[in-house]
């Protein structure tokens, strides 16, 4: 599997197939954060043709202005803004400008984050910050900058938080797995706490799929991750993107404070290294 390789295929997500029916987000507007990554541009491109409006959001502008190129020139409703979720300025700049074009999302898809592969021992001060204050803080900032719109404008919600398989260890990502452990619980208590406001709060925890992030691990990881779960294969995008339609749409409307597994059982079983194993581990 080379580098190259990882890149979606824009014209393979305006065309693969869906189990969803045309126009079930009509009249929705969805917000997706890492929206021009692996999982956050193939949701993006569900949700769109679906029938969204949809608003990508990340750091790098020129990654952002492509994504959404490729969507219009399908005829979709996409549009772009830059945020960094690490920022709390960020975050609320994001949401004035939308406020300014009075534009509320109904469906908050968080999928920016990531992290580097280290041995946890190795981790430094900075290291582990930056891990917790994207994945856990920078989700929570746009789940309460959403929710706030909401409860204002006495509107409902849903929220998708893109997270991690937390019930196995993984080996080199110890940083990612506690914030996101904490997203997980922090997402349970706040669809207990945010019933009232009809918002609900779901995440989705994937196995490995094959997305440009993978670029942090070297081709030879890459090809162990096939055996990270029992049906023995990486996931791919699409398949993450239509659970968040499940999740952020109609048919989960009575369902909230959940992590669907989309991994391939690889919460139950598999070979979960994700940096080359030590002796240890070898005999
Ligand atoms: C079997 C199942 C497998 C599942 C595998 C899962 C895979 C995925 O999740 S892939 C999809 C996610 N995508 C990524 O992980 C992409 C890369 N990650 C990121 O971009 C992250 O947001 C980030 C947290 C690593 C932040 O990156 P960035 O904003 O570029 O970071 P900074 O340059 O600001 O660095 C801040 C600080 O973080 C430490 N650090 C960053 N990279 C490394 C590294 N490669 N090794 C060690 N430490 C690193 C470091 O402390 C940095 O500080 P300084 O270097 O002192 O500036
Ligand atoms: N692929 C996999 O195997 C798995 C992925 N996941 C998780 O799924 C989510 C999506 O991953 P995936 O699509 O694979 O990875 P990608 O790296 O392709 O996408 C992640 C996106 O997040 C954005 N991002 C990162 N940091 C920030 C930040 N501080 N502020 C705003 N945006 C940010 C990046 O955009 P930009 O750099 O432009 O800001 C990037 O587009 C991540 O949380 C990832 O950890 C979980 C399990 C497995």
């Amino acid at each position: 599997m080379t580098d190259d390789s990882l890149d979606l295929d824009d014209s393979a997500l305006a065309e693969h197939p869906t189990v969803y029916a045309v126009g079930s987000f009509s009249g929705h507007t969805a917000l997706i954060s890492g929206g021009a990554g692996g999982i956050g541009r193939a949701s993006a491109w569900l949700l769109g043709r679906l029938g969204a409006r949809v608003i990508l959001a990340g750091r790098d502008p020129g990654k952002l202005d492509a994504a959404v190129a490729a969507m219009r020139g399908r005829g979709l409703d996409a549009t772009s803004h830059t945020v960094d979720i690490r920022e709390p300025d960020s975050v609320s700049a994001l949401f004035e400008r939308l406020d300014q074009e009075r534009t509320t999302p109904d469906l908050l898809v968080n999928s920016a984050g990531g992290q580097f592969p280290q041995p946890a021992i190795d981790f430094s001060e900075k290291g582990w910050n930056t891990v917790v204050n994207t994945n856990l803080n920078g989700t929570w900032r746009m789940m309460q900058a959403a929710a706030r719109r909401w409860r204002d404008q006495s509107k409902p919600g849903a929220i998708v938080n893109i997270v991690v398989v937390t019930q196995q260890g993984l080996y080199g990502v110890a940083h990612t797995v506690a914030a996101r452990a904490g997203v997980i619980a922090l997402s349970e208590n706040l669809a207990v706490e945010w019933a009232p406001l009809k918002i609900r709060v779901n995440c989705i925890a994937p196995g490995a799929i094959e997305t440009p992030g993978w670029r942090v691990y070297k081709p030879e990881q890459r090809e162990t991750y096939a055996r990270s779960n029992p049906m023995m294969r990486a996931g791919q995008a699409w398949e993450i993107a239509e659970a968040c339609a499940y999740l952020g749409g109609a048919a989960a409307d009575f369902v909230t404070g959940e992590t669907l597994h989309v991994a391939g059982g690889s919460q139950l079983w598999g070979e979960t290294w994700t940096i080359p194993r030590p002796g240890y581990f070898k005999s």
